[in-house]
């Protein structure tokens, strides 16, 4: 089981560098600019759309779409919402990153329209999936204030009672469809230190999804091994978060297929 995970992630790996997928973002304010570089180092092609007068339209044309709320407005979430529909409309996976969702009433209001709106994956951090599946997590704003393991069961009945692939990272990442789980290891504890790196990573989820379209399960565990992968390389070459950021993006751009493979870490629960 973990091997046949391991060489579908690295078929995949091999196929965004063949194909190039085009991923609609529409992403926060802080991660834009970071998120469409990582996208290309994976060897994607991010577009950031986010105007409520084109994002419907865009997102039928995109392999996929994902939606980050992490900086919010109302025309910003007319062109979500817009594109969400537009993306069912068209079968085009779409990736949710529900950032601090729990913080506000306001974007508790905006995620439960998200949330309708059936996404394909949701890609969080523990507190947010502890919280979005109607538990007490510690969180107060972006970061985490809970270790993956105790999103573990949150996770699995979101997936269940809404019909979506639920990923939570952290040091271990965890991924479930409500009847598969993976543990996925690696990467590095400078990651939690570079802002939207997470961010980065739920693009990068769109873009496997885009690549597999009808395999959300197996095109997170890959999106979420290639991190873990990068991020273990990036780490032996930095020295702090500044330096790990550029390490990452030459990291993700130099991985090939047979250290992508070797240095897996994927677990089968
Ligand atoms: N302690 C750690 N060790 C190894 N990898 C980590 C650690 N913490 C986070 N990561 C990795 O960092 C990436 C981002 O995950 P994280 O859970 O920090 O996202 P996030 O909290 O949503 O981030 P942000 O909101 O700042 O974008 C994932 O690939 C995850 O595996
Ligand atoms: C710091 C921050 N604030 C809103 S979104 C964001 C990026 C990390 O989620
Ligand atoms: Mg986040």
């Amino acid at each position: 089981m973990t091997t046949d995970l391991s060489k579908t992630a690295t078929d995949l790996f091999e196929t965004m560098r063949a194909t190039n997928p085009l991923v609609h973002c529409i992403t926060n304010f802080v991660a834009m600019n970071y998120a469409a570089n990582v996208l290309l180092a994976a060897g994607a092609s991010p577009a950031m759309v986010h105007t409520p007068e084109e994002s419907g339209e865009f997102a039928a044309i995109a392999g996929a779409l994902t939606v980050n709320i992490g900086t919010l407005s109302p025309h910003w979430v007319e062109g979500m919402i817009a594109a969400a529909k537009s993306a069912n409309d068209a079968s085009k996976p779409w990736v949710l990153d529900p950032v601090a969702h729990f913080a506000t009433g306001y974007r508790r209001d905006v995620i439960a329209k998200l949330l309708e709106l059936n996404p394909t994956v949701i890609r969080g951090n523990a507190s947010e999936i502890i919280a979005l599946a109607g538990g007490q997590s510690a969180g107060q704003g972006v970061d985490s204030g809970d270790p993956v393991e105790q999103a573990e069961e949150a996770a699995r009945s979101l997936a269940t009672s809404q019909k979506v692939v639920v990923a939570v990272t952290g040091e271990v990442d965890f991924v479930t469809d409500g009847t598969r789980s993976v543990r996925i290891a690696g990467g590095s504890p400078l990651m939690p230190k570079i802002t939207a790196m997470g961010c980065a990573l739920t693009a990068l989820v769109g873009a496997y999804c885009a690549i597999a379209r009808d395999q959300a399960f197996e095109a997170t565990v890959a999106a979420l091994t290639n991190f873990a992968v990068a991020g273990g390389i990036a780490a032996n070459s930095a020295n702090g978060p500044a330096s790990f950021m550029t390490a990452f993006v030459d990291g993700l751009h130099n991985l090939d297929a047979a250290t992508f493979h070797q240095n897996a870490r994927i677990e089968a629960l």
